[in-house]
This record gives C-alpha cells, structure tokens and sequence, in this order.
C-alpha cells in the first residue's frame, strides 16, 4: 500500500451513492437470537465509517445484509437509491465491493490472477490499468506473479484488498472491509488505513470493521458502534469515540488522552481498568 498508483476511479456522484440501511432485523434460524435488531444506519459517500462492537455484537452479519448476501427479516437495504436485493448480480459487483474477515482461494491462482477476479463484472478494457493499480496501492508488485496459496497471511489479506480495489474501480459506491487488517503488520495496516481515506475522496462509501479503537480514532470521519445485535450510537467520530460511550458496550474503562493539534485533536485511548 504505497499510494503512487495512478488514480483512475471516477468520482460517482456523492448525493446519489449512499447505502442506507432502514430498520433491518435478522435471524439465522427461524426461533433464534435476533442478531440484528432493528438497525438503521447511512453510509456516506466520501467518508470513511467504521463499524466497532464487542465479538458476535452483529458486525460481521450486518456487513453481509448490506451486501445482500443474507435477505433481512424485515427493514430495507438500498445502495444508490435501489434496494439491493433487486441489483443485478453484475451491477451490485460493480457497485459493491467487499473483503472478507476469512476466506481465501483454494486453488492455484496466482495474485494477479486473484486480483482480476475483481474486474469480473466490469469486463472492460482498461482491467490491466486497474489490475496494476490495485497491486501498487498493496505493495504486491513483488508478488503479483507468485501462487496466492502460498503467500504469508498478511500478503493474502492484501491481495483480498487489491481484489476489492481493483472490483470499486470505475463505478464503485461503497467498499466493504471486514477486519481487513487482522493479519497486516503496523505499517500495512496503517497503509491500508490512508488508502480508504483516499478512496473516500475519491466519491466511495468506505466501511471498515474494526477491533482496535485507537486506530478508528485516528482515521474514521464517522463511526458505527454496535452491541448485542443493535446500533448503539452512530455519529461522526468525535459523538462515538468517547469514553461514556465506548464504557458500557466494551466494560473497559476508558481514558482519552488529547491527540496532536495536527492530527485534529483526535483522542488516543487508555485502557485503566476492565469492569
Ligand atoms: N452462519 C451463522 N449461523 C448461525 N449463527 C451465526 C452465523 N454467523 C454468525 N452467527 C451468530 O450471529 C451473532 C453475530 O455474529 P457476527 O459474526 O455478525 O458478529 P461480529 O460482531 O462480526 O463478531 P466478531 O467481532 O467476533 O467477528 C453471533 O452470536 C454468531 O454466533
């Protein structure tokens, strides 16, 4: 992830991209848990929204409704004005990218292989530029040709990354990243970070599920946070990411420490003490 890659993603039209999510409910089984429970929630193009919560609070679930992977109970999803559930395959894959929490390749492509993957739907003829890009902005030039299966997990979960980049190419609203950054060392993950800040300036929807509180401090313009199944706060960053928020849904006590003025102000969190 190097930022030197040529920036070739048209800006959708900001006013037309957002994901809304509207009083969704879901069950995996008929007489289970409801594990998303009435959420409602706008994605908004050009920013970067991160999407935190304790183990099982429903993230990974909810990521997977916006995708229309899973079929809500009730409640509507709609990207672009249009409910998912009716896109067009090929169309909600140019629109909708997504890298997953797990899931790799299982046979014997190689990365640029795995990252054209991502082109699929769009079929068009400037898939090489795209291709490219995608492996410059993951710093995986030096891999491009090497078997997928047998790469570190890290440099696997940046080919997912190149893939999702390489699919949000041309016509791209909204990219979906699922703790993308579980395997990626500090200064990958970091990147990572600084290359969905500018994909967000680049016109996209960018959510990133994520575990580590100061990181979504650092970079989020706008934060989801979710518990046992609901939307507990939703806001622009500096609402959420508060110690009286975050305390009840974590049980950690929290201590903000003033960030750099040249970094906004944004806090930096201090675990003092687990309830
Ligand atoms: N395929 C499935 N079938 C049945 N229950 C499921 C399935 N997938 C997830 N769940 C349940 O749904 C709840 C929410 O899971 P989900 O993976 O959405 O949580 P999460 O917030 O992403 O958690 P984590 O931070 O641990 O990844 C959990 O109780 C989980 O056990």
């Amino acid at each position: 992830m190097t930022g030197t890659a040529a920036d070739s993603i048209t800006p959708p039209d900001a006013a037309a991209t957002a994901l809304a999510v509207r009083d969704v409910q879901f069950r995996y089984r008929a007489n289970g848990p409801t594990v998303v429970d009435n959420v409602s929630a706008t994605l908004a193009p050009g920013k970067v929204t991160c999407l935190l919560g304790p183990n099982a609070a429903g993230k990974s679930t909810l990521v997977k409704l916006m995708l229309g992977q899973l079929e809500p109970l009730a409640g509507a999803i709609t990207v672009a004005g249009e409910p998912v559930a009716s896109l067009p395959a090929a169309r909600r894959a140019r629109w909708l990218s997504y890298v997953p929490q797990r899931g790799g390749v299982q046979f014997a492509f190689t990365v640029r292989e795995v990252v054209a993957m991502g082109r699929f739907a769009a079929g068009t003829s400037s898939a090489g530029q795209a291709i490219d890009a995608a492996l410059i902005d993951c710093d995986l030039l030096d891999v491009a040709d090497r078997v997928f299966a047998e790469l570190s997990g890290g440099q696997q979960q940046r080919v997912l990354i190149a893939r999702a980049m390489a699919q949000s190419t041309g016509e791209g609203r909204a990219m979906l990243l699922d703790e993308p950054g579980s395997h990626l060392d500090l200064r990958h993950l970091h990147a990572l970070m600084q290359l969905m800040r500018r994909q967000a300036k680049r016109g996209l929807a960018v959510l990133v599920v994520l575990h580590d509180l100061n990181l979504a401090a650092r970079y989020a313009d706008a934060v989801w946070l979710m518990d046992h199944g609901k939307m507990v706060a939703e806001g622009p960053w500096h609402a959420v990411l508060r110690p009286d928020v975050l305390t009840p849904v974590y049980g950690l006590k929290l201590e903000a420490l003033s960030g750099d003025e040249d970094d906004d102000g944004r806090p930096v969190f201090r675990v003092t003490g687990v309830r």
